[in-house]
């Protein structure tokens, strides 16, 4: 990525500004920075959801800012999860029907075999399977629903926003663990967003953001 520069309508100075980012495949990179500091901007621009005022998004060959709306939904369903703040899961659906949703509708004829991976996703991360819909559930299982959402294609890019900000300690480090090992274990991207330091220290690389600028990138040695 470069010369990355993003500004909303009637906004003088652009909300976020980076220079230059290079994210190798397999990398885990931890975002931190105060509310407001263009974290969620930086996500979103990564995977077409925003597109930048400036500069120009490469993901291997193909440029994001370069294609078209269409094109780019497709890339993203084909190439992304994205674990969002605040969660976009549809209330009257079940637990189970939320996970299958990147399988799209099509009437839920959902194949078997992706049907038994979304519910050993919801087991993984600990939510029950049987209830009628996610608005039964506590804020902590609805993150969950939507952490197993995000790995129901095993997408090679993982993107993370705030995926513990609603759970308690144990339940925190669990869902950590599991992002942390899908991205080590099967070489996946993952880009996480948290004010969480214990989710922060545990990437290997960290870029902290301020006021829309790349303040410091920490690398473990
Ligand atoms: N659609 C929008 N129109 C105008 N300004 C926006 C819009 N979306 C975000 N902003 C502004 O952009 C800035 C960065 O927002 P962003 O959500 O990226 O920050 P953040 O670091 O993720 O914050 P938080 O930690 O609170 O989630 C904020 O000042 C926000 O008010």
């Amino acid at each position: 990525m470069s010369e990355l520069s993003l500004r909303f309508p009637r906004q003088e100075t652009p909300i976020l500004s980076l220079p230059h980012l290079a994210v190798a495949p397999g990398t885990i990179l931890g975002v931190a920075g105060p509310s407001g500091s263009g974290k969620s901007s930086l996500l979103y621009l990564l995977t077409g959801l925003l597109r930048p005022g400036k500069g120009s998004i490469h993901w291997g060959e193909t440029d994001i800012t370069a294609l078209s709306e269409g094109a780019c939904d497709a890339w993203r369903r084909k190439h992304v999860g994205f674990i969002f703040q605040d969660f976009h899961l549809i209330g009257e659906l079940s637990p189970l029907e939320n996970v299958l949703l990147p399988a799209g509708f099509h009437g839920w004829r959902v194949p078997v075999d992706l049907r038994k991976r979304a519910a050993d996703l919801l087991n993984l991360v600990g939510v029950p399977t049987n209830r009628g819909s996610v608005t039964d559930l506590s804020r902590g299982e609805q993150q969950r629903v939507a952490i197993a959402r995000a790995l129901l294609f095993d997408p090679p890019i993982l993107l993370a926003d705030e995926p513990t900000a609603s759970l308690d300690r144990d339940a925190a480090e669990n869902c950590a663990d599991i992002l942390f090992a899908n991205a080590r274990d099967n070489h996946r991207t993952l880009i996480i967003v948290s004010h969480d330091h214990t989710v922060i220290d545990r990437c290997p690389r960290v870029l902290h953001f301020d006021k829309g600028q790349l303040l410091t990138e920490n690398e473990a040695a």
